[in-house]
């Protein structure tokens, strides 16, 4: 039987201890080349501030549809940010699993827009970017690190989110709603079979489960929640750069009739980081990558992500 993702302690990282910091780089490096996913513990992120960004993401799906509607991503200016409908969004590609049974509301980081009537909502999701943000840093780091390049590469082309530039960078917060029991659910899914766009992903997950990650020989294991951690994902961007040294790990949460937990909400949330719209992913020197020979070429990071966003809605 497979085993799950690894656990990556993240507490050396706050010490400033340069051995301990090499130490860590690996595990972190050879952990999620791996699998393109582990659990991030010792994350210095408060677990108070999580749970706040949960307890108010229930009452921000909990506004009267009228309200959903008006903070719709279909009726703001601003597409990047906005209440995404049961039903709108798919992100697997098999024809046969096309629906996805989820609500989401996305914030664009350099264009975000909130709901006015939710001041917590904002305030906590504030607070986590910012915290996240600063976890990015060491994670950026320390993956250079573990491959031998400038440690601020990452970090330097993961954009600035300035008024100028087109990013996607996102958090994004997730409701799978429960499933009533005369519901069929053939052909649904929470969430399709899918990898993401990104450079990676923070992802928060409560304590319902569900989603699986694909193994290199094609087994589906289950990535459970583990109270207090946070999932990291290697996503598109990442793999490309790296020429699939961190390859970018498929994710799944299936719905089937005999399964319990479907007869609960879920919860997440997730920020997915990208660099500005118009930088060239120019993949690296394979030398540096311990001979991994997979063949990528430069493309920018709006063609690879317009085309999967024509794609998913
Ligand atoms: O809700 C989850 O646990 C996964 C969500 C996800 O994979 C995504 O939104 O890209
Ligand atoms: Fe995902």
């Amino acid at each position: 039987m497979a085993i799950g993702p690894a656990q990556v302690d993240l507490s050396s990282a706050f010490i400033g201890d340069d051995n301990k910091l090499t130490e860590l780089a690996h595990v972190l490096g050879n952990s999620l080349h791996d699998l393109g996913i582990v659990y991030l513990v010792g994350h210095g992120i408060d677990l108070k501030l999580i749970d706040r960004v949960f307890d108010t993401s229930k009452e921000l799906f909990d506004l009267p549809a009228e309200t959903k509607k008006k903070y719709s991503k279909n009726n703001l200016l601003n597409h990047f940010s906005g209440f995404a409908e049961i039903g709108i969004e798919t992100l697997g590609t098999d024809p046969e699993n096309t629906f996805e049974l989820k609500e989401a509301f996305d914030i664009s980081i350099p264009r975000p827009v909130f709901p006015d009537i939710l001041p917590e909502f904002q305030n906590a999701v504030q607070e986590c970017t910012t915290a996240i943000e600063n976890l990015k840093e060491i994670i950026f780091k320390l993956l250079a690190k573990a491959i031998n390049i400038d440690e601020n590469i990452f970090l330097n082309n993961s954009g600035k989110y300035s008024d100028d530039a087109q990013n996607y960078t996102a958090f994004r917060a997730l409701r799978y709603p429960q499933v009533p029991e005369d519901y069929t659910v053939t052909n649904k899914t929470r969430c399709a079979e899918h990898y993401d766009w990104t450079i990676v992903t923070f992802l928060f997950q409560d304590s319902v489960g569900g989603l699986e990650v694909k193994t290199q020989d094609g087994t589906w294991i289950d990535a459970n929640p583990l109270p207090g951690s946070i999932i990291l994902f290697a996503g598109e961007i990442l793999e490309a750069w790296t020429r699939g040294y961190f390859p970018a790990v498929y994710h799944r949460i299936l719905l089937s009739e005999e399964d319990e937990r479907l007869r609960r909400d879920r919860y997440s949330f997730g920020y997915f980081i990208f660099p500005d719209d118009d930088f060239v992913v120019n993949p690296f020197d394979k030398t540096k990558l311990l001979q991994n020979d997979s063949t990528f070429t430069p493309v920018t990071v709006r063609s690879l992500i317009q085309g999967h966003v024509s794609q998913a809605y």
